[in-house]
């Protein structure tokens, strides 16, 4: 019997602890345990067992937690993801044993109701409907009885308040409903079908499936790639293994539950940051006990015990919301490959706009590479126009040109939906005083702050800081001078209404009351099509399905362009791509018209072309002539600290020890582009190396070297960073 045991705690701490086995306490790896640290206890994972070592001077485990163990499998994948983000081991488990999250609200329990057999004080006929209904004396819910009978509610609760009927406790309702893998469908188009026969392959038995294999499906905006990977994990399903389809977290709507539904007779298990409480907890006993056999989640998902996990399907895999870009910074999609290797499943990434790393990685043959090239049932492509802004400019104080409005107006005339795209919240991103030249910035940040109307506050997008817009400018005093210098939706949305006065019109920003839930709803609306013009930011172009849409109107197509960022063109081009995808996915042709100052630049030009190849290939060759990913590797470190001239030192007396070996080079320390935020000054430094460098050593080694963060001074790492802010 082993007497020592390793247990990680899921805390910021690099190592697993050394705890004495008390006799009689049979531990496995993977076992979920109690232990003292310092003066309380708290939760740990036996990370390894030794049987030789002497636990005399040791503190003792207290016990074992009722709980499923984390699999071979998991460990690996956080022993990995710590390995290669280079954060603390016990943060890496902290992603993967999420503790049960006594905040979140409980689930109401659920109540039965059956005879007591005490017979009612009073009599009704209602009453005697209801008593006749219960009479065999099974056990019901409160409101299938109240149906069943054909009374109402309260009759029921009546007669529980009367003795006749007594409640009882019910089995909570399961997490999820066993999907049919069988259940009738619609037929797949021939080109679906060949698609979804590649991904599954001839593989007669479980054992041939190949192992492991990363697969990029991609088809064009509205190319029904969903059925396609529906179908892959129908196969999983029938081979009596579990699936997990990963998608940004606000694509996750009922829309989709619904599709999903179609295709499985029942609704997926869900997984994301609104599933809260005793439900979490449930599903991830149903996945660790095998009996949840498909999760649909958001990124966190990733990181579930399932127990025969025989698929992933990576939905929307260009998506930078797979980034996690606080705490442990990890990208879903590349883990998802990772935990995929683990396994030995296959991983589907999908998309429509690929990641140049995943576009690369297909070329080279490393991922196999299964395409759709038209829409479904024939559908064009919606043909896509610039609206050059210098020759058809918009009238003074508004932003959409003529060509726009008229456009907007045929196709309302047409009985249809059209949708205007703005990748920027709130009403206006800049608040001047004319008076005095005075800029409203952000007292945490260096950002300026952004008019949001409709909360009548000036907010930093970054820290959430808000203040109440003055009536007299706070730095000159004069009154009806501060003026909002360019549009958000919000503007766009006053401008809209004053067009389009009797138009049914919806606004969709993150930023608004109600959060995800009430997004969905609007969602929903949008779908159904119970409104004539949606003005949205980017949370709209994401892989919804809006079928009476067939005008899309970008306001501005050069937003991005101008970043600095190495993506800038990637984003840019896989954003308008999106949304301009939007248009023509029912019975009519959509199109899509882009306001633009550049209609030359080449991302513009490559999107009106309709050529994404065009894009691709150019793109992959800057890429590499440059040396940046996936032709090389980048790393950043971001220093930030209290105090300026700290967070700067401690960067700079990390330059000092760089000493890069061949192949690597170091940028900085450069101030961050968001120098200041939530009172924290940045500075960046950024790791550029070849393609073969083990960067993950190299940083090690280097910040080994280098000086030790103290006081609140803090340096984080970023491997392969999707952000340079
Ligand atoms: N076999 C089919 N039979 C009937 N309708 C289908 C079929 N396959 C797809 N569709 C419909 O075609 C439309 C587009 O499909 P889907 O949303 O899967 O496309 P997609 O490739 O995921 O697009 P995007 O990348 O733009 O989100 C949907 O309305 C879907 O219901
Ligand atoms: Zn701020």
């Amino acid at each position: 019997m082993p007497v020592v045991a390793d247990i990680l705690i899921p805390l910021a701490l690099d190592t697993a602890y050394s705890y004495a086995v008390p006799a009689g306490l049979d531990l496995a790896e993977g076992d979920i345990v109690q232990v003292p640290l310092g003066p309380r206890e708290t939760i740990g994972v036996v990370w390894g067992l030794d049987e030789r070592a002497s636990g005399g001077n040791l503190r003792p485990v207290t016990g074992r937690v009722e709980a499923p163990p984390l699999s071979d499998a998991l460990r690996k994948l956080v022993d990995w993801l710590a390995r290669y983000t280079l954060a603390p081991k016990g943060s890496a488990l902290a992603m993967a044993l999420r503790l049960p999250d006594e905040t979140a609200r409980n689930e109401a329990p659920r109540i039965g109701v059956r005879t007591s057999g005490k017979p009612p004080a009073r009599q009704t006929a209602a009453r005697s409907k209801v008593m006749a209904a219960a009479a065999d004396g099974a056990v019901r819910g409160k409101s299938a009885l109240a149906k069943e009978a054909g009374v109402s509610l309260s009759v029921v609760d009546g007669l529980i308040d009367d003795g006749a009927l007594e409640t009882v406790a019910l089995m909570p309702e399961p997490v999820a409903l066993p999907p049919d893998p069988d259940h009738p469908r619609v037929p797949l188009s021939d080109a679906q079908a060949d698609a979804a026969h590649a991904l599954i392959g001839n593989a007669p038995s479980p054992t041939e499936v190949a192992a492991g294999e990363t697969i990029l499906l991609e088809g064009v905006t509205g190319s029904g790639k969903t059925e396609v990977y529906f179908e892959a994990v129908a196969e999983c399903v029938r081979r009596g293994r579990q699936a997990l389809v990963l998608m940004p977290e606000i694509a996750l709507t009922a829309q989709f539950l619904d599709r999903f539904a179609g295709r499985f007779g029942v609704r997926p298990a869900t997984w994301h940051s609104g599933v809260g409480g005793k439900r979490r907890e449930r599903l991830r006993a149903g996945v660790a006990a095998g009996e949840v056999s498909v999760v649909v989640g958001a990124r966190s998902a990733l990181f579930l015990p399932f127990r025969n996990l025989g698929l992933i399907v990576v939905d929307e895999e260009h998506e930078t919301a797979y980034k996690q870009e606080d705490g442990v910074h990890y990208h879903a999609r590349d883990m998802a490959v990772v935990r995929g290797k683990i396994e030995g499943c296959p991983v589907v990434l999908a998309s429509a706009t690929p990641s140049i790393e995943s576009r690369v990685n297909a070329q080279s043959g490393r991922y196999r590479h299964v395409a759709l090239p038209g829409r479904f049932g024939g559908r064009p492509l919606p043909d896509i126009a610039a609206i050059d802004m210098r020759l058809d400019k918009p009238e003074r104080g508004r932003f959409l040109s003529p060509p726009m409005v008229n456009a907007v107006k045929a196709t309302l005339a047409a009985g249809d939906q059209a949708l205007l795209f703005l990748n920027r919240r709130g009403y206006a991103p800049l608040t001047l005083c004319r008076a005095c030249g005075h800029r409203y910035q952000c007292r945490n940040c260096s950002t300026w702050l952004v008019e949001h109307r409709f909360r009548r506050a000036l907010v930093c997008h970054q820290c959430g800081y808000a203040e109440r817009k003055p009536e007299a400018c706070t730095e000159c005093g004069a009154f009806d001078h501060l003026t909002p210098c360019g549009p958000g939706v919000e503007r766009i949305a006053e401008e809209v209404t004053a067009l389009f006065p009797e138009q049914r019109i919806v606004v969709l920003s993150s930023d608004f009351p109600g959060g995800a839930e009430r997004l969905r709803q609007e969602l929903e609306t949008v779908a159904a099509g119970d409104c004539d013009i949606v003005i949205g930011t980017q949370l709209v172009a994401k892989g919804h399905n809006f079928p009476h849409l067939t005008l899309v109107g970008v306001l501005d197509a050069d937003i991005g362009l101008t970043s600095g960022d190495p993506r800038a063109a990637e984003r840019t081009f896989q954003l308008l791509q999106q949304v301009t995808g939007r248009a023509g996915r029912g019975e009519r042709p959509g199109r899509a018209l882009v306001q633009t100052y550049q209609p030359e630049h080449p991302v513009i030009a490559a999107l009106l072309s309709g050529d994404a190849d065009r894009f691709y290939e150019e793109e992959i060759w800057a890429r590499e002539a440059a040396g940046l990913p996936p032709f090389g590797r980048l790393a950043a470190l971001i220093v930030s600290a209290e105090e300026r001239e700290k967070a700067e030192a401690h960067g700079q007396a990390l330059a000092r020890v760089a000493d890069p070996p061949a192949g690597v080079s170091v940028l900085g320390p450069a101030e961050a582009p968001l120098a200041l935020v939530r009172g924290r000054w940045r500075f960046r430094l950024l790791v550029k190396t070849e393609r073969g460098i083990d960067v993950q050593s190299y940083l090690r080694d280097w910040l080994a070297r280098g000086p030790k963060p103290r006081g609140n001074l803090k340096v984080a790492i970023d491997v392969d960073p999707q952000s340079f802010l």
